[in-house]
C-alpha cells in the first residue's frame, strides 16, 4: 500500500509560520499604502501639493486595478500560473513602485537629478516630483493589490477547514500593524517636513525587504506542491474562461459582497488617508498627535479582527456581522461630521466596524466560490473595490478644496465627512441584501467556517 506523507500544511507550526512570513509581506504593503497620510501637510509645505494633488496621489494607487483591471487580471493569472510566479511578479511591481515614489520625493531628484528636466517638460500643471510619485504610486498599486489576492489564496491553500477565518483575521492584523507603524513613524521621521524624503524612503526599503520574504515563502510553497502532487497524483490544470467572471457576477450573493466591499472600504481607507489632517484641523492637534490618534485604529483592529475571525470560524453569523459593522461605520461618520464628540469615541466605533466587516467578508468567499476560482473572485472584488479607492480620495480632495478655497492650513471637513457617511449608508443596504439573498439561496453565509 502506498504511504501517504503528511503534507506541510498539516502541521500547525508550519501553517502559523507561513502566516508570519506572508503577514510580513502584507505589513510592508500596508506600511507604504498608509505612510503618506500623516505627511499630507508636509507635502503641502515642501512640494506645494494641494488637497487635489494629494487626493490624486492617493487615488493613483487604484488606477491600474480599476482602469486596467489589473487586480482581476492578477487573480486570473494567479489561478492559471500559480502562487509562486504570480506572487513574485506582483511583489516585484510593488517594490519598483515604492522605490520610484521614493525617488520622486528625493532631494537628489528635486535638485535636478536624473529625469527631472524631462518630467518638467510636459503637463506643467503637475510638478516633476508629483509626476514621478504618481508613476510610483501606479506601480505600487498594481503590485500591492494583486499581492493581497496572492496572500489570500496562500491562506486558503494552507488553512482551508483549519481556522481559516482566524488566519484571515490575523492576515488583516498584519496589514494593520503596517498601517500602525506608518502612522507612528512617518511624522516622527519627517519632522514637520525637514526629513520628508527619508520618511518615504524608509517605506520603500521595507517593501524591498518584503520581496526577500516572499522569495523565502516560495521555497515552502514549492515543497507543499510537490507533497500535494505526490499524495493525490493530481495535476492542477486551470483554464481561464470568461464564464468564470460572468458566473461570479451573476451570483447575487457575490455581487452584494463585492458592492459592500467597495462602499465599505471607500468610506474607510480614503477617510484614513485624510484622518490625521482632519484631526489636526478640527481638534487642533499637531501632526504627531493626530498621527498617534489615527494609529489607535489599526491597533484596535489588529487585536479584534482575529478575535472576530475566531468567533466566525466557530459560530458563523457573517452576514449579521457585516450589517452590524456597516451600521457602526455610518454612526461613526455622522459623529465626526456633525458633532464635537471627542474623536476617540467615533474612532473606537470605527475600529469595531473595521475589525468586524473584514473578519466576516473575506473568508465568506469560500462559501460562494470553488478554491480553484478563488484568485479570480478576490481579484475581481479588488478591482471593483479599487474603483471606490480611486474615486473617493479624489472626491474628498475636490470637496475639501471646494469648501476651503485658497489651500488654507486649516480646513473645514464637514462636507467631506458627510460624503463618507452617505457611502456608508449605501454599504449598509448591500449588507442587508446579502443577508436576504443568503436566506433565500442557502449559501451558508451565516454558518460557522470550521469543519466539524
Ligand atoms: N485592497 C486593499 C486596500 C489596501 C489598504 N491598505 C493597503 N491596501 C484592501 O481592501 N484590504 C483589505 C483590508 O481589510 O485591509
Amino acid at each position: 500500500m502506498e504511504q501517504i506523507k503528511k503534507a506541510l500544511n498539516e502541521s500547525p507550526a508550519m501553517r502559523w509560520g507561513i502566516l508570519l512570513l506572508v503577514g510580513f509581506v502584507l505589513s510592508v504593503n500596508y506600511y507604504f499604502y498608509d505612510a503618506f497620510s500623516t505627511l499630507k501637510d508636509d507635502m503641502r509645505t515642501v512640494f506645494g501639493f494641494t488637497g487635489t494633488d494629494y487626493g490624486l496621489f492617493s487615488a493613483f494607487y487604484s488606477v491600474p486595478n480599476t482602469f486596467l483591471m489589473m487586480a482581476v487580471i492578477g487573480g486570473i493569472i494567479l489561478d492559471k500560473i500559480g502562487i509562486r510566479r504570480t506572487g513574485f511578479l506582483f511583489v516585484f511591481f510593488m517594490t519598483i513602485g515604492a522605490l520610484l515614489t521614493g525617488y520622486g520625493a528625493s532631494d537628489y531628484f528635486n535638485n535636478g537629478g536624473f529625469g527631472y528636466e524631462f518630467m518638467g517638460s510636459f503637463l506643467p500643471r503637475f510638478s516633476p516630483e508629483l509626476k514621478v510619485m504618481l508613476l510610483g504610486r501606479f506601480f505600487f498599486g498594481l503590485g500591492a493589490e494583486t499581492t493581497i489576492v496572492v496572500v489570500s489564496k496562500i491562506l486558503v491553500k494552507w488553512f482551508k477547514g483549519k481556522d481559516l477565518a482566524l488566519a484571515f483575521g490575523l492576515k488583516v492584523g498584519f496589514g494593520r500593524l503596517g498601517s500602525f507603524a506608518a502612522l507612528r513613524l512617518s511624522p516622527l521621521i519627517s519632522n514637520e517636513g525637514t526629513n520628508l524624503s527619508s520618511a518615504i524612503w524608509l517605506g520603500a526599503i521595507l517593501v524591498s525587504i518584503g520581496l526577500l520574504a516572499f522569495l523565502v515563502y516560495m521555497l515552502f510553497d514549492a515543497k507543499l506542491d510537490s507533497q500535494i502532487q505526490e499524495n493525490t497524483s493530481e495535476k492542477s490544470e486551470n483554464k481561464f474562461s470568461f464564464k468564470d467572471i460572468t458566473g461570479l457576477i451573476s451570483n447575487r450573493a457575490y455581487l452584494y459582497i463585492a458592492l459592500l466591499c467597495v462602499t465599505f472600504y471607500s468610506a474607510v481607507f480614503p477617510f484614513i488617508q485624510y484622518a490625521p489632517d482632519f484631526f489636526s484641523d478640527k481638534f487642533g492637534l499637531t501632526s504627531v498627535e493626530s498621527g498617534n490618534l489615527t494609529s489607535y485604529l489599526p491597533v484596535g483592529t489588529l487585536i479584534f479582527t482575529p478575535v472576530f475571525g475566531a468567533l466566525i470560524d466557530r459560530k458563523g453569523k457573517s452576514a449579521s456581522a457585516m450589517i452590524f459593522g456597516a451600521i457602526t461605520l455610518l454612526v461613526t461618520h455622522l459623529l465626526f461630521a456633525l458633532t464635537n464628540t471627542p474623536p476617540i469615541i467615533p474612532l473606537i466605533l470605527l475600529g469595531i466596524s473595521f475589525a468586524l466587516v473584514p473578519a466576516a467578508m473575506w473568508p465568506t468567499m469560500v462559501k460562494l466560490v470553488d478554491e480553484n476560482k478563488i484568485g479570480t473572485a478576490y481579484g475581481l472584488m479588488y478591482s471593483i473595490q479599487n474603483l471606490g479607492l480611486f474615486i473617493f480620495p479624489l472626491l474628498a480632495g475636490t470637496i475639501l478644496d471646494a469648501t476651503n478655497p485658497g489651500n488654507p492650513a486649516v480646513s473645514d471637513y464637514t462636507a467631506t465627512i458627510l460624503m463618507f457617511a452617505a457611502v456608508s449608508l449605501i454599504g449598509l443596504i448591500f449588507a442587508l441584501l446579502l443577508k436576504y439573498e443568503d436566506k433565500k439561496k442557502h449559501f451558508g453565509v451565516e454558518l460557522p467556517l470550521n469543519k466539524k
